[in-house]
This record gives structure tokens, C-alpha cells and sequence, in this order.
């Protein structure tokens, strides 16, 4: 899905080639600091490398519109964004931006449930905790139907019995449409059990050829 070559960011990235495989879940583990987070923003051309290049399906990524690339490639960051209103209008924020179609209540609710969240599709967003946002932010980049998602900690927030709960739902979701995520993720635990390939990022960045670490 995405290859590296001779990348360099600043001081932060040098990465002498990577491959991402399509329709896999890889995840990014390693210390803090370690250029997680900036490696996932050279895949969806938020920042661009120094020197190298970034290929998303075999196109040079800085030859492709970002706005299109971005419907195909999303990100979900760090600390999810809640916008006024409630949670369904907070789940459907990005299907709407994109014109796509809306899914019924029924879906949305039946997201809420795989999702863990114990709450109406009326609740006023800006109410629910920091775990809470992060599966309504969860549940809203699902929607998209994006070809790949590029999580950040995405259940950073989340006890430990409701993340694997999470875990389970997001990563079959997304096996079962075929497509591809990269993750970034503190815990091995979690590697360990939903990585089909995993990058060891102080590793990274002396790697030559193929991503180390795959458990596949
Ligand atoms: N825009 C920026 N300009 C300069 N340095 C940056 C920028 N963004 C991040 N850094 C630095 O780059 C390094 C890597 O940051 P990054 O957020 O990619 O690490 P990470 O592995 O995701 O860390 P964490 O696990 O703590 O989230 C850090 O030292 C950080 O301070």
C-alpha cells in the first residue's frame, strides 16, 4: 500500500526503505519520541519528507491531490476533536464532508453497542469523557469506509477490558471490508495480539529492507 525510500525528516525520521502492506493491520511500536506519530503524517501527506519518497500504490505521494488522498487515507489522531452537537452528528461529521451516503440510525446504533458506548445518538458530545470521544471519533472515521486508516493510540484512553472489546470490533471491521491500517500503539500487548506486521520504530530507522518484526 505505501512504500518509503531514502526517507529523511528532519532529525526525527531517516528510513532507508519500508514497505505497508495492503488490506494488513501494522502497527508502529516504540519509544516515545521515536517518530511514531511523524511517520504516520508522511503516509497521508501532512508533512513531506526532506529527501526520499513516500508511494501510496505506487504513486509518488506529492504527485497526488491531497484532498482526494486524504478521502482514502484517514487519520485519526492523537486527541480526538469533538464538534458541537450530539454524538450522532458527531459520527456522521465526516461521511457528511465527504457527500457520502448516510448510514441509518439503526447502523449508528448498533456501532454505539460494538463500540462499548452506553449512550444515545441525541447525547450532547461535548459531555462525554475523554474515552467516550475517543470511540464517538472512533465510530466516525469507521464510517468513512476508507481504504486506509492511520490510528494514533486510538484507544489510549480506554480500560483495559474495553479496549480489547474495541480492538476486536475495529480490527474485524476493517478485515472484513479488506482494508488496511496502520497503528500506533504504547502497548506490546496490543501489537502482539492485532498486528499482522509490526515496526519497531528504534529499529526503523537503521532498517534496510523489509520491516522487521512481522508475525503474520
Ligand atoms: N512539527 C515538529 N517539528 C519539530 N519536531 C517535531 C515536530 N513534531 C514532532 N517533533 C519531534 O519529533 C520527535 C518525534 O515525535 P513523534 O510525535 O513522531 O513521536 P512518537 O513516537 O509518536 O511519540 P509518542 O509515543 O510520545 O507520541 C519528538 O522528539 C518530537 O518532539
Amino acid at each position: 500500500m505505501f512504500e518509503l525510500k531514502q526517507v529523511t525528516y528532519q532529525d526525527i525520521l531517516q528510513i532507508d526503505q519500508l514497505v505497508i502492506p495492503s488490506q494488513k493491520i501494522t502497527c508502529l511500536f516504540g519509544e516515545s519520541g521515536s517518530g511514531k506519530s511523524t511517520l504516520l503524517r508522511l503516509l497521508n501527506h501532512m508533512i513531506t519528507p526532506d529527501e526520499g519518497d513516500v508511494l501510496y500504490q505506487g504513486d509518488d505521494i506529492e504527485k497526488i491531490d491531497p484532498v482526494q488522498l486524504r478521502r482514502n487515507v484517514v487519520m485519526l489522531g492523537q486527541d480526538p476533536v469533538m464538534f458541537e452537537g450530539t454524538v450522532k452528528d458527531n459520527l456522521l461529521i465526516g461521511v457528511r464532508l465527504a457527500e457520502k451516503d448516510e448510514p441509518r440510525s439503526s447502523t449508528l446504533k448498533s456501532m454505539l453497542t460494538d463500540l462499548q458506548l452506553h449512550k444515545s445518538l441525541d447525547d450532547d458530545a461535548s459531555k462525554l469523557s475523554g474515552g467516550e470521544k475517543q470511540r464517538v471519533a472512533l465510530g466516525r472515521v469507521l464510517l468513512m469506509d476508507a481504504k486506509v486508516y492511520l490510528f494514533d493510540e486510538p484507544t489510549s484512553a480506554l480500560d483495559d477490558d474495553t479496549e480489547d472489546v474495541v480492538m476486536d470490533y475495529v480490527t474485524e471491521y476493517i478485515q472484513q471490508k479488506r482494508q488496511t491500517a496502520v497503528m500506533v500503539t504504547h502497548s506490546k500487548e496490543i501489537a502482539d495480539r492485532y498486528a499482522d506486521q509490526m515496526i519497531y520504530m528504534t529499529e526503523i530507522q537503521s532498517q534496510r529492507g523489509e520491516p522487521h518484526g512481522s508475525n503474520a
